[in-house]
């Protein structure tokens, strides 16, 4: 089936047009649209296997929860705007009036974050689809005999995920929920909480931020705060950064959870959003990306654990069955981030920085095409006989290449050559030495 979808934010009233701009606030749709006209649909096409008889034989997916609310941070600055919208906007336009008049305020402060059905829905279809892109390794059989395990990080969203995920298989297997089992595992899907290093020198430390800081008071953003402004009819000074972040979220949770084109999204044109888009890859940049070495470091510890489970892959199947031949780790966006950093993945010339908006326009670093709601990076082991032992990556179920490896014998490079490209990170990339303060 031709995996296009013909409901493009552009020609779909009921998407607004700045869907694409949503950061780690994004829908899953967005980037793969051929999933809004069905959302189980699969292209094995797509898996460049580089001869027939190449075979899974492992499979490790680290996935982010599925679509959730507010946190209890921003249900504050939205609860903010709306009353500053309802006291003081004016003006006769159609989504003025009915946000003035029609809309209410129906996020609450202990949502925090919490999954919605839409992400139950995300992590459920999701798991149909990779069983349908590797059905040999996502199987009945592989979990009745004992070949697959499910990790989570213990925060609310990502356990029900990992239940949604479950249940999406029970479904398709016709099996019951209670085959499953999960086990949480925070030192791993939360390795940044117990960084001592990253919490000293990034999470606590307010400078680590200073170049989110500065491009938020700088030219672009003030001018993003003055076209909200002048849309609502307020003076300037009402609409600071946070009134204007607030609004952008507004319009992203009212899609990704209702799947509506709220009149909050009249607030921003397609200029407005992109800037809003870079502000939000600045904080992940300098917060969980190449801004700052230690952020990738932080993930040695689940880095180490991918490969070597990969590794016990290779040596078993040489002479019988892998015994963890699936495993599924549900976490945040700034678990996976960390990750694909250290990989070295969508590493562009130039740091993002406060000055540099305008170069950076063609960014590989972009999180509203990395991390939508159930973003998820799949390794996946191939035995393929004579031709070796081979390893694809894939993000949001399309293959990646390694950096630094592009032009490999049909982008599957061999699996040894992937373990001397990282050869360093694992001779080295110990998470205890690498997250001691001193
Ligand atoms: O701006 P919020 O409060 O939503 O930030 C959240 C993180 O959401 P994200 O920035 O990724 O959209 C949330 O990550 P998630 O993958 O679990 O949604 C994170 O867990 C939460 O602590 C907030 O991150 P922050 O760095 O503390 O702002």
């Amino acid at each position: 089936c031709s995996l296009r979808s013909s409901a493009k934010s552009g020609d779909d009233p009921n998407i607004p047009a700045i869907a694409k701009y949503f950061s780690t606030k994004g829908r899953y749709e967005e980037v793969n649209p051929y999933l809004i006209d069905d959302i189980v649909a699969v292209n094995r096409s797509i898996l460049p296997t580089p001869s027939p008889q190449c075979r899974e034989i492992h499979l490790t997916a680290i996935i982010r929860h599925g679509t959730r609310y507010p946190t209890t941070k921003n249900v504050k600055k939205m609860r903010l705007l709306h009353d500053l919208v309802s006291r003081n906007a004016s003006g006769k336009q159609g989504w003025l009036r009915e946000i003035k008049h029609q809309w209410t305020m129906w996020y609450t402060e202990d949502m925090d974050g919490r999954l919605v059905q839409k992400g139950i829905d995300d992590h459920k279809h999701l798991a149909v689809r990779l069983a349908k892109l590797f059905p040999s390794l996502i199987s009945k059989e592989k979990l009745r005999d004992g070949h697959m395990n499910f990790i989570t990080s213990s925060k609310h969203r990502c356990v029900n995920s990992t239940l949604a995920f479950q249940s999406g298989l029970a479904g398709l297997w016709t099996i019951e929920g209670d085959e499953f089992d999960h086990n949480l595992n925070d030192a791993l899907m939360r390795f940044f909480d117990v960084c001592t290093k990253f919490v000293e020198h990034v999470e606590n430390n307010a400078s680590a931020l200073q170049e989110v800081d500065k491009f938020e008071v700088g030219a672009e953003m003030r001018r993003v705060q003055e076209k909200i402004a002048d849309r609502l009819g307020v003076h300037y000074s009402l609409i600071t950064n946070d009134m204007a972040q607030a609004a952008f979220y507004l319009c992203a949770y009212e899609f990704a959870i209702k799947t509506v084109n709220s009149p909050w999204c009249q607030l921003f044109d397609e200029v407005d959003a992109q800037v809003m888009e870079y502000a939000n890859d600045l904080k992940h940049f300098w917060k969980r990306g190449y801004g700052h070495d230690i952020n990738s470091k932080s993930s040695c510890i689940l880095f180490h654990d991918v490969f070597s489970r990969l590794n016990n892959a290779a040596s078993q199947s040489k002479s019988g069955p892998v015994q963890e031949a699936v495993t599924i780790q549900v976490g945040h966006a700034e678990t996976l981030l960390p990750l694909l950093t250290l990989l070295g993945f969508f590493k562009d010339s130039d740091p993002l920085t406060s000055t540099n908006y305008a170069s950076q326009a063609q960014r590989s670093f972009r999180t509203s095409r990395i991390l939508p709601y159930a973003a998820n990076l799949l390794l996946v082991l191939y035995d393929c006989g004579e031709d070796g032992l081979r390893l694809q990556p894939l993000l949001n179920e399309r293959p990646l290449a390694f950096p630094g490896m592009a032009g490999q014998q049909d982008s599957m490079p061999l699996y040894q050559d992937v373990r001397e490209h990282y050869k360093e990170l694992l001779d080295g990339c110990d998470f205890e030495t690498e997250c001691q303060l001193f």
